[in-house]
């Protein structure tokens, strides 16, 4: 268990049934002047990358964490990578079993393999500015959805009790995760990218690897390079390296 206690200047919502905590996070946005996290103990239209629902039941981890970035929106972006970061220290604070979590590019977190988080970036704002941002997760604790209601050729989604035998309630998960978080946010706004970078990818799954990247009708199968400094994945194909900003990936 995480003993860091909750970051100073971060607010804190419990809810006990919420549509969505990305959607409670855009309604409750202009009364907030800082940091909060929203958790739901359920949702009832969670909603994940690409349009898709996010199955959410009672004793898995819904929460979202609403800030008011003041970077360009490229670069609040990349809070994905802290988010990941930040979601691997507390599965490891939790399970003591660092062997066993990778990170998915772009931001999704494996157990043994399994999908077992997966990360939704939403923002709200005109032009380049991005008045508020919320960065949901969501988190298989205790449940996972059935493999056939995923998608032919996605990872298998796994639960954290499931895989590891170990049990942790929402709340729990929060207290390890939040401060993780801080310390990861901190860094990004006084450091950048680059530290975030390093250490997502001493963390990746599958990289070195042949992977497959799928973008709109197009897949492109490659080398897993590397990620540069935009958060964009490197594939080596015959003809050189490209840049992909945006896709799914197919191991
Ligand atoms: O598709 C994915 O991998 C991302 C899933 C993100 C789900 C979380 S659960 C908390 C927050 N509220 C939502 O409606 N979605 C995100």
């Amino acid at each position: 268990m995480s003993d860091a206690p909750w970051p100073e200047g971060v607010g804190r919502r419990l809810l006990n049934t919420v549509d969505s905590t990305n959607a409670e996070a855009f309604r409750l946005a202009p009364q907030m002047a800082g940091p909060c996290w929203i958790l739901g103990g359920e949702q009832t239209a969670g909603r994940g990358r690409r349009a898709r629902a996010w199955a959410s039941p009672r004793g898995n981890f819904h929460g979202t964490l609403l800030l008011h970035p003041k970077e360009p929106a490229a670069e609040v972006a990349l809070r994905s990578f802290a988010a990941a970061l930040a979601l691997r220290e507390a599965f490891v604070a939790v399970t003591g079993l660092p062997a066993a979590f990778s990170l998915k590019w772009p931001n999704d977190v494996l157990l043994n393999g399994g999908k077992v988080a997966g990360i939704l970036l939403e923002s709200s704002g005109a032009g380049q500015g991005v008045a508020h941002l919320a960065i949901g997760i969501g988190v298989n604790l205790i449940a996972a959805p059935d493999p056939a209601q995923v998608e032919a050729g996605a990872v298998r989604p796994v639960s954290l009790l499931s895989e590891t035998g170990v049990r942790v309630s929402p709340e729990a998960f929060l207290a390890a995760l939040a401060p993780a978080y801080a310390r990861w946010e901190a860094i990004f706004t006084s450091q950048g990218f680059a530290p975030l970078r390093a250490e997502w990818l001493a963390h990746a799954a599958r990289l070195g690897e042949v992977i497959r990247a799928r973008t709109g009708a197009e897949t492109r199968e490659g080398l897993f390079e590397t990620i540069d400094d935009s958060g964009a994945l490197i594939l080596r194909q015959p003809g050189g390296s490209v840049a992909i900003p945006a896709a799914e990936v197919f191991f």
